[in-house]
């Protein structure tokens, strides 16, 4: 039995409406990876121009190049120690490899959520990429599993980012802690910490600006308020977040290596994955960058945001032809 079978025994073991999320949410991807396999596999055999034919897709789906060949390398490799010929066979191995790169070595991709006491929780990106509504969506989820949250407006760059978050604020039912417009940010966090610690909360989820015009002024505030949470709370922000968007394409990924530079990131958030056919810029960003991606945005409903799964990310991409090989096998 290939890796298939494996992939759907790990995917039912959740929720099938979680599944079928992220099943949805990956159509566009999937057609533009995995259906674009089928013509090329379809020649019925395995040579030098099916593996150009096969880095040429994943190129096109934002796999990144490095990426891509390694993927191909791996998989040149398993052809050979297992001698296969039938290019059908190749979907559940490409699957496999899939998954150990996106799984990493780490497995890290958890939230470092302290119990019993607050846990802050730091958002960089730049503007537009979905950073607000990611925090609105986080708050939703900890608001559900009972936990008590409280906002920390750090954009004052621009007024407009305050009130989108106050509107998060009030649709989630959670409070948000601000200051004007144009006041200093790490103010902004310093009181919110207070604040939490005061109110007993659990998590603080911390907004912060993302001009790029003037990237060393950015750079230096942002490390500026990392300093201030971190005097305020040992061990603090407990998560150093960057959410980019992941329609940008490559652009995501020169943000993330430039805030990688600044901040240390500890995950990313992929937004708006169900908006683009080029969702391999997850594999491209966890290789490359070597840090896991923890949420994934898969629509603009409060439950879309979903904690990133290896499995359920390949499960989704090869959807229905796991469908069509077990439905063969049993
Ligand atoms: N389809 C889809 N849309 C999303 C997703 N995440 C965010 N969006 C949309 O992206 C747009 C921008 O999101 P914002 O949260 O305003 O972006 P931001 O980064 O906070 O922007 P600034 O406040 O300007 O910094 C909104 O229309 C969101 O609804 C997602 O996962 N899927």
């Amino acid at each position: 039995m290939s890796f298939f079978k494996k992939l759907k025994e790990n995917v039912s073991k959740t929720t099938e409406s979680v599944t079928h999320k992220f099943m949805s949410g990956l159509s566009k991807t999937s057609a533009s990876l995995v259906g674009a396999m089928d013509s090329v596999f379809a020649r019925g055999k395995i040579d030098e121009e099916m593996y150009e034919e096969l880095e040429d897709i994943l190129i096109g789906a934002d796999v990144g190049v490095n990426t891509t060949l390694e993927i191909v390398d791996r998989l040149r490799q398993e052809v050979k120690a297992h001698r296969i010929k039938d290019p059908t066979e190749l979907k559940p191995l490409m699957s496999e490899i899939l998954v150990e790169l996106l799984r990493g070595e780490d497995e890290a991709t958890g939230m470092n959520i302290q119990d019993g006491q607050l846990s802050v929780i730091l958002f960089v990106g730049v503007n537009g990429v979905g950073k607000t509504t990611t925090i609105g969506k986080l708050a939703h989820h900890y608001n559900q599993q009972g936990k008590k949250v409280l906002l920390a407006a750090g954009d004052t760059f621009r007024a407009g980012a305050i009130e989108q978050l106050e509107v998060w604020g009030e649709r989630v039912g959670v409070d948000v802690i601000r200051h004007q417009a144009g006041s200093d940010p790490a103010a902004v966090m310093y009181d919110a910490i207070q604040a939490a610690q005061a109110r007993g909360a659990d998590i603080l989820l911390c907004d912060t600006a993302g001009r790029l015009q003037n990237k060393v002024n950015l750079m230096e505030e942002l490390k500026k308020v990392h300093r201030v949470i971190g005097r305020e709370i040992e061990g603090a922000p407990h998560e150093t977040l960057l959410v980019v968007d992941s329609t940008t394409g490559q652009n995501a990924m020169q943000q993330a290596k430039l805030f990688h530079d600044a901040t240390h990131l500890t995950g990313i958030v992929l937004t708006k994955m169900d908006g683009t056919a080029k969702g391999g810029i997850a594999l491209a960003i966890r290789r490359e960058l070597e840090v896991p991606v923890k949420w994934i945005g898969l629509g603009e409903q409060m439950d879309d945001l979903q904690p990133f799964d290896a499995d359920q990310f390949v499960h989704a991409l090869f959807g229905e032809d796991i469908e069509k090989e077990l439905a063969g096998t049993e």
